[in-house]
């Protein structure tokens, strides 16, 4: 395929090196804003900036180029892309963590927090850890890993950042140089503690998931998640 890397980041480098391994071609990569210029591209695979995203996906669905998007701190837009790709009849696919890993820790945080659900003496909370460049706090995996529990657990009705109150799901957001994303769920009571956790150990995971979801989207209509594109859960 000819893709367009929209966003020539840490990602874009990581998910140009995989989609040449894997036979295809780099048409374009830029850091700004492009209109009919997409056109070059069969699809377009989006890491760029939160305050880029939105105009990047729709300026590609307005093309008709199939797009691919991994940049977070977005999706209060998220719907109206929903509705342009309906409209336009587009091809869309947004992740907040495109690795097969997260992936499967996603499916394993639901089947926890059902288990969890009825057993009050736990308290729940979801620390993420970030390099120090992350510009969204807290990360997009974080907010679908406590959209998730709250959907499967009866306790919570809204997820905050440092939160600390009854009903309210708290996410720790922490900064280090040079960690890729680590996530962990902790359950801890009076007597023990029980935790799962996914630690990225580069942006190998991230970066082959999305060329993965631009192979599976080629040639399809419609939106769709990594639930579609990888078949689990
Ligand atoms: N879903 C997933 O699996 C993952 C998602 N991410 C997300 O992907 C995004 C990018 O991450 P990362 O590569 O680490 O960040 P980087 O900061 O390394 O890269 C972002 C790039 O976007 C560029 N940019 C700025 N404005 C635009 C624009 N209008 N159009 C296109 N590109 C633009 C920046 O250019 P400049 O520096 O010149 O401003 C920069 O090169 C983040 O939102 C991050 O949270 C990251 C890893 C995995
Ligand atoms: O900015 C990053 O680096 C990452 N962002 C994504 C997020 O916000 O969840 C995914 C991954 O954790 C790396």
């Amino acid at each position: 395929m000819k893709i367009a890397l929209l966003g020539y980041g840490k990602m874009g480098k990581t998910i140009e090196a995989i989609a040449l391994s894997r036979g295809h071609e780099i048409v374009i990569k830029t850091s700004e804003a492009l209109n009919s210029e997409i056109t070059a591209a069969d699809i377009a695979i989006d890491f760029s900036i939160p305050e880029a995203a939105f105009t990047n996906i729709s300026n590609c669905i307005n093309h008709n180029i199939p797009v691919i998007s991994g940049t977070t701190g977005w999706l209060d837009n998220y719907n109206k892309i929903v509705s342009l790709c309906e409209e336009k009849k587009g091809a869309f696919i947004y992740a907040s963590n495109f690795s097969l890993g997260v992936n499967i820790f996603f499916e394993l945080n639901k089947t926890l927090a059902k288990m969890m659900s009825s057993l009050k003496d736990y308290n729940v909370d979801i620390e993420e850890i970030h390099h120090t460049q992350k510009l969204d706090a807290p990360s997009g995996t974080a907010i679908s890993l406590a959209e998730d529990i709250i959907e499967n657990h009866n306790n919570f009705t809204s997820w905050k950042l440092d939160g600390n109150k009854d009903n309210v799901l708290p996410i720790t957001a922490k900064r280090i140089e040079n960690v890729p994303g680590t996530h962990n769920i902790t359950y801890k009571s009076e007597v023990d503690t029980i935790e799962i956790n996914h630690i990225a150990h580069n942006r190998q995971g991230f970066a082959l998931g999305a060329v993965i979801a631009a192979e599976w989207l080629h040639g399809k209509t419609g939106v769709y998640t990594m639930k579609d594109v990888l078949n689990i859960g």
